[in-house]
């Protein structure tokens, strides 16, 4: 099965940074998700029941990353990464999250990660 369900460009406004000036200021961080799941059920039904719901998904990714401070954007992947695979029953997932502000020259900053397994 190798179907995926894909969130491309969410933005959230974070506190995110190791620097001083980072912790008063709210910058943007981009997800962009891919996640296993079976869409024939969904499909056949066309019914939301079975489907991974991803307004759902965005909106608990949005409320997590709000809810505190963070330093680095490895953290922030982890932890995003876990809710999602607990609170959704998802399986395997792919996520990267980017920090277009970090740097003056650099278009943008990322780091990607991959947990579970496909199945
Ligand atoms: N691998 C990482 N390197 C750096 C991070 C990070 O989150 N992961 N963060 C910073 C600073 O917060 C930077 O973004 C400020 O512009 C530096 N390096």
């Amino acid at each position: 099965m190798s179907d995926i369900v894909i969130i491309q460009g969410l933005k959230v406004d974070a506190v995110i940074g190791i620097y001083d000036w980072e912790k008063n200021t709210r910058q943007p961080l981009l997800f962009d998700l891919e996640m296993a799941w079976d869409n024939r059920l969904p499909a056949q039904t066309d019914d939301i029941r079975f489907a991974l719901d991803y307004e759902a998904v965005s909106n608990e990714i949005v409320a997590l990353v709000k809810r505190k401070p963070y330093e680095l954007i490895e953290r922030v992947a982890e932890e995003v990464a876990a809710m999602v695979m607990q609170t959704f029953k998802v399986t395997w997932l792919k996520l990267r999250v980017d920090k277009p502000t970090a740097l003056p020259h650099a278009q943008s900053v990322a780091v990607q990660i991959e947990r579970g397994s496909r199945g």
